[in-house]
């Protein structure tokens, strides 16, 4: 469970940060005012990350970021002014970024970089360069970023280890590699990895300036020039995997049914098919809740709401190995994948018992609820077919008067 620590002595600043965090950091963040403060939480919590302000009253010099990155917490500090000496100290010292406080803008900044931070943590990165020494300090500049990095000497071996670890988010690559050289290999990679899937930065060194645009063009999010500095190296990486995060989050809130946090009916017509021929055998279940107007109806539409939550919660349980999804007001789908017919229809009989014996809790009181299950067969035929069967098989369970499956 990923946790942050806020250390910061104005109230102002505190209440905007703590504002901010509600809004972008979906983890435990604690916030304390003084590096005394910041002791007693180190003892009591394990931290991801800290933020803190580089001037407190009873920490004056900085004490606070020496304390967090002694007890081995990334850290990124919040400083009024910076000059080259302090710049220099506190990139010695090994703090992650610095954000100066000079606007409002300052407060946004830093969370989202610790919202993306906490993102990065355990995320793969690769990094492919000829040179030992360039790769181990890229190596170090991304560990501090907080990703798990590997690293590849020349084209080849990183496009090996790419393809074997489609979990790799982010490589970096430099141009003049043995065996095979930068833009191949983004070339290469971009046949299976699309450029939202897996960011690339590409490195070349200065003066050919031709290379980075070639880089782009070849597919690579991003370039950097050789040498950079350490906060360029820092921004461009971060504002590359923020774009990927992003489209991630868009892609996943496309696919999301808002009401219950299930897939929903695009998702499900445009993954299921693949889901399922990777399976031998495999069911797929529609189930309806039953009189569901009636909720609606006589308690009003925000106790369906309700009711629908619910039922969405018991189903994403019971089911949590399979996929399931909310393809219509009130029905849901189920592929049960590698699970013939037979035992795909015990399983639903027994959710349908459970759910029938379930006390829903609608408007604080309780109410009992039925669905109707039609199950289909999904061997050698389509989704569009076995839809259609589970749909017929559904409105015979309705017709048979309901709560049970066919
Ligand atoms: N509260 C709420 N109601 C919804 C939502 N989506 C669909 N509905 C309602 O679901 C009800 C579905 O009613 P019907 O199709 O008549 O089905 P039913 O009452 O469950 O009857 P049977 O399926 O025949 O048992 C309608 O009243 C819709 O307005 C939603 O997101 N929230």
């Amino acid at each position: 469970m990923q946790r942050v620590l806020v250390v910061e002595d104005s109230k102002v600043v505190q209440q905007v940060l703590r504002h901010l965090s509600a809004q972008y950091l979906d983890v435990e963040v604690d916030f304390a005012w003084s590096l005394s403060e910041c002791q007693q939480y180190v003892e009591k919590h394990n931290y991801s990350l800290a933020l803190v302000d580089l001037t407190l009253p009873d920490a004056p010099n900085g004490e606070v970021a020496k304390f967090t990155l002694s007890n081995a917490i990334p850290t990124v500090v919040l400083t009024s002014k910076i000059d080259e000496y302090k710049r220099q100290q506190m990139l010695e010292l090994g703090v992650i970024d610095y954000v100066i406080k000079d606007n409002r803008d300052s407060y946004h900044y830093a969370i989202k970089l610790v919202a993306q931070l906490l993102r990065n943590e355990g995320c793969k990165a690769l990094v492919a360069d000829d040179s030992k020494l360039s790769r181990s300090l890229m190596k170090q500049m991304l560990e501090k970023q907080l990703f798990d990095v590997t690293d590849a000497q020349d084209g080849q071996q990183a496009l090996e280890i790419i393809k074997n670890n489609p979990n790799i988010k982010l490589l970096m690559t430099d141009y003049a590699m043995p065996l095979m050289d930068g833009f191949e290999l983004v070339k290469a990679v971009r046949n299976f990895r699309g450029r939202d899937d897996l960011a690339i930065i590409g490195l070349s060194g200065a003066g050919k300036h031709g290379l980075s645009a070639r880089f782009i063009k070849y597919g690579a999010n991003d370039f950097l020039t050789k040498p950079f500095m350490n906060e360029e190296f820092h921004c461009r990486v971060m504002q590359t995997m923020e774009q990927l995060s992003l489209i991630a989050d868009i892609k996943e809130s496309a696919y999301r049914d808002y009401l219950t946090g299930m897939y929903n009916r695009r998702y499900f017509y445009q993954y299921a098919e693949q889901l399922l021929k990777k399976q031998q055998h495999n069911t797929l279940a529609l189930l309806d809740i039953d009189f569901f107007k009636s909720i609606n109806d006589t308690l009003g539409h925000e106790a369906g709401d309700q009711a629908l939550k619910q039922v969405a919660t018991l189903i994403k349980t019971t089911f949590s190995k399979f996929t399931v999804a909310r393809v219509g007001g009130e029905e849901f789908a189920i592929i049960l994948d590698d699970i013939d017919t037979a035992r795909g229809r015990e399983y639903l009989e027994g959710f349908r018992k459970k759910l029938a014996k379930y006390e829903f809790i609608i408007d604080e009181k309780p109410h009992s609820i039925t669905i109707s299950i039609g199950v289909a067969d999904f061997q050698n035929t389509d989704l569009t077919q076995a839809m259609r069967v589970a749909d017929a098989a559904l409105y015979e369970a309705k017709n048979k008067g309901r709560n049970c499956v066919v």
